[in-house]
């Protein structure tokens, strides 16, 4: 079966857009001409070595496929008589999944070509005696070139492991923040089904646990991921009984539930594994059995990633990318296409400007316009002395902006006066310069704006862009390049929105954290996928 994998995977990922259930049955006869009943496997440790090897070869070969290994006919002999199920039919009657299937495929080999349609006809039966699909459910052979392959299997040894069985538990748990479910996930997650024959525990990092995590901000929302686990379970596995709880510190329930007979770690959480039996001790409850699985390689690793398959390396793939789709912006001219480019202060937008603007956008820098509005003579320089006093006042009469900076920052209510008054002049600016660069035959602009969002104006640009860092880093910056001290650099970023709200409506979210290489890489990306997306627009237009 190792063997068999990749070619089948490869095969059915011609013909399968988004999710390929993977239901084994070893040794599935379909052309003996008898009707063939789906049976119960058992959790061998082999199951366990395919499961991880399915998955590991899905993220190399068809990492767009959401794959999920179905256990509902796997059974443990023991947990047969134990009250759980006496029915010997896994599927007393089928199964709905959460996805219903649109094609049933198989890697059974054809003896003779003649056979085919009795083949697919019987498949066909087969899938619906297990899963709920339609009576007309097409199947489909896959790649012929497996016969070549299972010609090559029959020349191998047994592998060592072959009918070991698996030890299986009533009670499992397992504990991990699960940010855009994957392969590694999932092998987690299906061996603990295989583990489990009763009840399955999983922790969820919540709030507390993920301060500390890479771009945080992109980790998807608690209820998301539940939903996705959820989903997932029940399709792999409806007979447990799973609960799933949240995790604000690093031990959670696996601590206090004296139920629990059961953990499963990786490599990496090994020592998490071995806390938890030291306080379960001290607790005076019986230790857990560590069950460790192999940590998935991620081929597609760059050299700032991780090696292992990993959800920060997933986010950091997401920078530079459309998050969510641009809204309707028909009222602004297509050309030229404006960016709004926010972020909190210090998260490199000058920077990130900067390289937009080398690659042929206008830049209209918002912090500068804004200065303008102060020059002496004009309305809002009358205003903003009229609202704050003169005693913020150079010599010269013009306006000490880093005295006013002191009176606002902090205060929600002085601010807004102050932005009361400016916003709307360097609105007026940016509209003029935007019509500008469009005069002048330019077809994107960036509009470097630090509070674009608080301020409103996204329907003055096509797209938003957020850029982020964490608030240390963004403090350690602003004290650094302003000359300012930490509490006045917090106070600063207090004013702002928070990242995570900031990421909220952004199209694209960018981060400056690591070296300026990287942030060349991730601006190159965005620009190229945002020339696509203007193409695009102006041929449908
Ligand atoms: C909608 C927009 O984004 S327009 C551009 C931002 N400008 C405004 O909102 C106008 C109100 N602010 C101001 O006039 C000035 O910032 C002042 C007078 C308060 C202080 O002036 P200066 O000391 O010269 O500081 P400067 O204008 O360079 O801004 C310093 C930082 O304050 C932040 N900042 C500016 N305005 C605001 C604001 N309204 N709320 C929160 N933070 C702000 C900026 O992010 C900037 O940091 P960054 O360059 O790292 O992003």
């Amino acid at each position: 079966v190792p063997l068999r994998i990749a070619p089948v995977l490869c095969s059915a990922a011609q013909l399968v857009e988004r999710t390929l259930y993977v239901h084994l049955h070893p040794g599935l006869n379909l052309g003996s001409g008898s009707q063939p009943r789906p049976v119960f496997i058992p959790p061998g440790v082999d199951l366990s070595t395919l499961i991880t090897r399915l998955y590991s070869n899905a993220a190399d070969i068809c990492g767009h496929l959401d794959i999920r290994v179905l256990l509902t006919n796997v059974r443990n002999q023991s947990a047969a008589g134990n009250g759980t199920t006496t029915s010997n039919c896994p599927f007393p009657s089928p199964q709905s999944l959460s996805h219903s299937p649109d094609v049933v495929l198989t890697d059974f080999p054809l003896q003779d070509p003649t056979q085919s349609h009795q083949v697919t006809q019987c498949l066909q039966k087969y899938a619906g005696s297990c899963y709920v699909c339609s009576p007309t459910l097409p199947s489909v052979l896959l790649h012929p070139q497996i016969m070549k392959l299972l010609e090559k299997e029959k020349g191998l040894q047994h592998p060592k492991e072959k009918g070991v069985p698996l030890e299986t538990y009533s009670d499992v748990v397992v504990g991990g923040t699960f940010d855009r479910l994957h392969g590694a996930h999932k092998t987690l997650l299906n061996i603990s089904c295989l583990l489990a024959n009763r009840r399955f525990i999983i922790g969820v990092c919540d709030q507390a646990m993920l301060k500390k995590k890479v771009l945080k901000e992109l980790i998807e929302p608690y209820s998301l991921r539940v939903q996705r686990l959820r989903e997932f379970l029940q399709d792999i596995k409806p007979s447990l009984q799973v609960e799933i709880v949240p995790l604000n510190d690093p031990f959670g329930v696996s601590v206090v539930d004296p139920e629990l007979q059961c953990i499963v770690v990786s490599e990496e959480t090994r020592k998490g594994g071995e806390a938890v039996n030291k306080k379960r001790i001290e607790n005076g409850l019986p230790v857990l059995v560590l069950h460790e699985i192999q940590l998935l390689k991620d081929a597609h690793h760059t050299d700032t990633e991780e090696e292992k398959i990993s959800s920060s390396s997933l986010r950091s793939r997401l920078l530079g990318t459309l998050l969510t789709p641009p809204k309707d912006t028909s009222h602004l001219p297509l050309v030229p296409y404006v960016i709004g480019l926010t972020g909190g202060s210090g998260s490199g937008k000058s920077s990130i400007t900067r390289q937009l603007e080398a690659l042929g956008a206008v830049r209209i820098d918002c912090d500068k316009l804004g200065h303008e509005v102060y020059q002496p003579g004009t309305a809002a320089y009358h205003r903003v002395l009229e609202e704050f006093g003169l005693d913020i006042l150079n010599e010269d009469k013009r306006i000490n902006r880093r005295t006013l900076g002191k009176r606002v920052f902090g205060d929600k209510e002085r601010l807004k006066a102050l932005t009361d008054i400016v916003w709307p002049e360097i609105a007026l600016l940016v509209k003029k310069a935007i019509s500008q660069a469009g005069e002048e035959g330019k077809h994107v602009c960036v509009v470097d704006a630090a509070v674009l969002l608080e301020a409103g104006w996204t329907d003055m640009v096509h797209e938003v862009w957020v850029t982020i860092i964490p608030e240390e880093e963004a403090v350690s910056r602003i004290t650094e390049r302003d000359g300012v001290t930490a509490d006045d650099a917090l106070r600063r970023l207090h004013s702002q929105w928070s990242n995570t709200k900031q990421v909220e409506h952004a199209n694209v979210v960018l981060s400056t954290l690591w070296e300026p290489e990287v942030t060349k890489k991730q601006v190159l990306k965005a620009w190229n996928l945002l020339q696509k997306r203007i193409q695009q627009k102006q041929e449908t237009h």
